[in-house]
């Protein structure tokens, strides 16, 4: 199923089993089994905390990726990483060359309120971003229609493609839960120019 989300200033389409389940479920055990996963300080307001939630990012250069104060250094893309931006590509007609990827340990990992508008991103980013694992919730809102907003569940082997305007006028997040839920890993394709 695929669902298209008619909202003012953005292209934002939810494709729900973008991968069937046993491929989703074989590419999270890899994943988290394989990845070296790292937690990085950020600053916020002047105050320093780790991140909460481990990532890791693989990019075909080797150029560093900077975005709320940290700098990120890539990794090299493992095999069965690189053949999924390869399809990707395909499918969307994209060009990504860069995967950053997220591991929500448990309810307590998150990720705040945010625009991924960083300027090696281009003008109108496009950004694929897939979904592994449990199930969570993802919200969006615009920066200044304070009506426009939508919260959806993110399922595992989804596929959101996030384009247009999206990054100028909304920011997302993912936010923490007090239920206990199991862990969730996300990759989000982009291009870095
Ligand atoms: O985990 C998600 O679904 C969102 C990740 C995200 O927004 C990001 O890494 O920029
Ligand atoms: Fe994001």
């Amino acid at each position: 199923m695929m669902r298209k989300f008619d909202l003012p200033n953005s292209k934002l389409i939810y494709y729900e089993r973008f991968l069937d389940a046993p491929r989703a479920n074989s590419l999270f055990g890899k994943l988290l089994a394989e990845i070296k996963w790292q937690q990085d300080k950020i600053t916020l307001f002047g105050k320093t905390h780790l991140q909460p939630r481990l990532t890791a990012l693989f990019s075909v250069k080797e150029k560093t990726y900077t975005y709320s104060g940290i700098t990120m250094h890539p990794q090299a893309f493992p095999d069965y990483l690189y053949s999924i931006l390869l399809e990707l590509n395909k499918k969307f007609d994209t060009n990504f060359n860069t995967c950053l990827v997220n591991l929500y340990r448990d309810g307590a990992d998150s990720n705040g309120w945010h625009a991924d508008n960083e300027k090696e991103l281009g003008k109108n980013p496009v950004i694929a971003s897939i979904s592994l694992g449990e199930i969570r919730k993802f919200k969006i809102k615009h920066n200044t229609l304070k009506k426009e907003k939508l919260d959806f569940w993110l399922e595992s082997g989804s596929l959101l493609l996030m384009a247009g305007e999206t990054q100028h006028y909304w920011k997302h997040q993912i936010p923490k839960t007090k239920k206990p839920v199991k862990p969730r890993i996300n990759l989000t394709f982009r291009e870095i120019k």
